[in-house]
C-alpha cells in the first residue's frame, strides 16, 4: 500500500507571519493515512517547521543548490536545509527547468545532493504543450526520469517522490484528464520498473500535478496508479488545503 501525499507548492508566495497563520488554520486537519507536506520559500522554513512541531504536517523546500558549500552566492545547500529542519526538497520544477536553466544533468545532482543530506526529493517531470502535440509525452518523461535517477540506488529511490506535472497544465486551470494521467503515471511507473525491479515499482510513490483543486483531487486520487498530488494555486488558502488532504484519502 502506497500512502497517499498531498504536496502544497507555494512557489513565491507567502510571508513569514501568513506562514504562520496558515499553520495555526490547518493544524488540526491531519487526515488518517494521508501525508501532508508544505513546501514553501526558503525565508518562511524555520517558522514553518516550528509551527509544524507536532502537527503530523512536513515542511519541505522548492529547491537546492547540488554542492555542499562553496562560492555560489545566493544559493542554499542541502546540509542548511536538513540544519532547518525540513524534509522533503522539489527538485526540477518545471518553473525552474523553464526560467532557471535547470537541466537534466543539474536534477540529477541535486537528487544526490538531497539524498546526502537526508532530504526526500519530490522530483518533477513532465511534457510542454508543444511536446504534447507533437506525441512526445511519454519520450520526454522517459529522458527527464531516468537522467534524474541516474546514479541513484535502489534504497535510495524507492523513498522519492515523482511528481508528473505536464507543463501546459500547471496554473492554467486546464487539467490533464484523470485516465490521462494515470496513462502517463502508469508509464513513469514502468520506467522505474526498468531501472529497479518491481519491487521499487509497486512501492514508489508518484504525484499528478497540474489545476488540481479541491473540486478534482478525489478523482485523481481514484486513479490506480496516482499516489497524490502536488498542489500549486489550490494549496495557499488553508480551507482549499484542508479539502485537498481530505479528498486524498
Ligand atoms: O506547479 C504546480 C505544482 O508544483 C501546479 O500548480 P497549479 O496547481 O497552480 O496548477
Amino acid at each position: 500500500m502506497r500512502t497517499p501525499i498531498i504536496a502544497g507548492n507555494w512557489k513565491m508566495f507567502k510571508t513569514i507571519p501568513e506562514a504562520e497563520a496558515f499553520v495555526q488554520e490547518i493544524k488540526n486537519s491531519a487526515v488518517e493515512g494521508v501525508e501532508s507536506v508544505i513546501c514553501a520559500p526558503f525565508t518562511t522554513l524555520p517558522a514553518l517547521v516550528k509551527a509544524a512541531e507536532g502537527t503530523g504536517i512536513k515542511i519541505g523546500a522548492q529547491n537546492l543548490h547540488f554542492e555542499d558549500q562553496g562560492a555560489f552566492t545566493g544559493e542554499i545547500s542541502g546540509g542548511m536545509l536538513k540544519d532547518l529542519g525540513v524534509d522533503y526538497v522539489i527538485i526540477g520544477h518545471s518553473e525552474r527547468r523553464q526560467y532557471f536553466n535547470e537541466t537534466d544533468e543539474s536534477v540529477n545532482k541535486k537528487m544526490h545532493a538531497a539524498f546526502r543530506h537526508g532530504l526526500l526529493p519530490i522530483v518533477c517531470v513532465g511534457e510542454s504543450l508543444e511536446e504534447r502535440e507533437a506525441g512526445k509525452t511519454k519520450d520526454v518523461c522517459k529522458v527527464q526520469t531516468e537522467a534524474a535517477f541516474a546514479d541513484v540506488t535502489a534504497e535510495q529511490a524507492v523513498q522519492a517522490i515523482i511528481a508528473y506535472e505536464p507543463v501546459w497544465a500547471i496554473g492554467t486551470g486546464k487539467s490533464s484528464t484523470s485516465q490521462d494521467a494515470n496513462e502517463v503515471i502508469s508509464y513513469i511507473r514502468e520506467l522505474v520498473q526498468g531501472m529497479y525491479g518491481e519491487s521499487v515499482a509497486s512501492q514508489v510513490r508518484i504525484q499528478y500535478g497540474g489545476s488540481v483543486k479541491p473540486e478534482n483531487v478525489a478523482e485523481y486520487m481514484g486513479q490506480s496508479d496516482i499516489d497524490g498530488a502536488l498542489v500549486g494555486g489550490a494549496s495557499l488558502q488553508p480551507a482549499s488545503y484542508i479539502q485537498l488532504v481530505e479528498g486524498a484519502k
